[in-house]
């Protein structure tokens, strides 16, 4: 028997729509895990979501815990907590208040329990000698601290998290969803977390659910699922922004030296193998400037000579190409090598976190965001040394 929840088959139908919300959703959580659900807006996340804990009925399948369905059992009855957006904290009880709502009837009643016991909660959160803070006082992150102690007071045997740092502003929402990470690993709690937002979904999760129009498209760890996105679908919604078909083996067809950059690069950095006809998917990053321009000169014999595929799935040079910026072949396993190669024209400079990053336009790629070191900047129009960084392409079937 599996432990956990068990999801199987699962339909949500509103009365009137068009299409189901959730389309026959498979997805267990063995106890101790947390699953993130990570999906654009209106996929069906807070469907699925509140058919776990019973605020939706079922149109088709079954949700069960530790093999025994659910269906039949009341919200409440179900062990599952819930935590939403906004925390719904109650503004005429405080902190301690709050928080002592979610214990148990026996705890609640018992004084001192209750006090170690919100004491307990209120550190586990971040929140330390708050207990008589009136909420209303309470920034937004400290409300959801206290809406998260106060989910975890009954110690419920599934948490289920609806977007509960939408509402606040990016760089709390970083630093709570790390916290939030401790605070379930600490507590062994297993918990479904709904996000549109990849980073959160990634810093939160021991695996991620990607979820379009009502159906999951792959469920994986967020190292698996960054390195082998199962479509271009999943990929975009990962994040990754340019996408270069494999070029298919003919002798003698020229490839782009970009292209055969990126093909050399990841196999060498031993990307999932690249099927003649798969698709390379680029993140930010894929490219990174090379200042003062060395590998543009030693790129230039390859611009000049182009490149020319050798074999299944792989890429490598035409004879006569500079031997010391080959790409892709058996022989050169050398990333800076294989980046060297290749240049762009900038379009965009922007700063993010005080770092240049460069959209730049690569003959045979498209336009891409690219990395910058630090204290590095130029303008827009400059053409610039690129190299590949493989940890940022990923390999998908065609
Ligand atoms: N109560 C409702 N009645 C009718 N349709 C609904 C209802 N709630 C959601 N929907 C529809 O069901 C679909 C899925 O909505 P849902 O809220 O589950 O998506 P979501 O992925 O959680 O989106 P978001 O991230 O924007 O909250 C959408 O098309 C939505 O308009």
């Amino acid at each position: 028997m599996s432990d956990g929840l068990q999801v199987a088959d699962v339909v949500v139908r509103y009365p009137g729509a068009e299409r189901a919300a959730v389309d026959g959703v498979d997805l267990a959580v063995p106890t101790g895990e947390v699953v993130a659900l990570l999906g654009p807006s209106g996929c069906g996340k807070s469907s699925l979501l509140r058919a776990v804990a019973g605020l939706e009925p079922l149109a088709g399948g079954d949700v069960a815990w530790d093999g025994v369905p659910v269906a039949g059992v009341p919200v409440h009855r179900r062990g599952f907590g819930l935590l939403f957006q906004d925390g719904q904290l109650f503004a005429h009880r405080d902190v301690a208040g709050n928080v002592a709502y979610g214990l148990p009837a026996g705890v609640r009643r018992d004084r001192a329990a209750r006090t170690a016991r919100v004491a307990e909660l209120l550190d586990l959160v971040g929140l330390p000698g708050t207990q008589r803070r009136d909420v209303a006082t309470l920034s937004g992150g400290e409300r959801q601290r206290v809406a998260l102690a106060r989910a975890l007071a009954p110690r419920p045997r599934l948490l289920l998290l609806d977007e509960p740092l939408s509402a606040l502003d990016r760089g709390l929402r970083e630093r709570l969803a790390l916290d939030l990470r401790d605070v379930l690993v600490a507590t062994a709690t297993t918990a479904l977390f709904v996000t549109h937002d990849q980073d959160e979904a990634f810093a939160v999760a021991d695996r991620v659910a990607v979820m379009d129009a009502g159906r999951l498209l792959q469920v994986a760890s967020p190292a698996d699922l960054w390195a082998r996105p199962a479509s271009r679908r999943v990929a975009e919604f990962l994040g990754y922004e340019a996408f270069v078909p494999v070029p298919v083996p003919a002798a003698g067809d020229a490839v782009p030296p970009a292209v055969a950059a990126l093909v050399g690069a990841a196999r060498s950095a031993g990307v999932a193998l690249l099927p003649a006809g798969g698709v390379l998917a680029l993140a930010a990053g894929a490219f990174v400037v090379v200042p003062g321009g060395e590998g543009a000169e030693r790129g230039g014999a390859d611009h000049a000579a182009g490149a020319a595929v050798d074999g299944p799935g792989s890429v490598g040079t035409v004879p006569g190409a500079a031997s010391g910026s080959a790409v892709g072949g058996p022989a050169s396993d050398d990333r800076h090598h294989a980046g060297a190669a290749v240049d762009g024209r900038v379009e965009v400079v922007r700063s993010r976190r005080g770092r240049t990053e460069v959209v730049v336009e690569v003959a045979g790629v498209g336009r891409v965001s690219a990395l910058a070191p630090a204290g590095w900047t130029c303008a827009a129009g400059e053409r610039v040394a690129l190299r590949v960084d493989a940890a940022a392409v990923a390999g998908l079937p065609g």
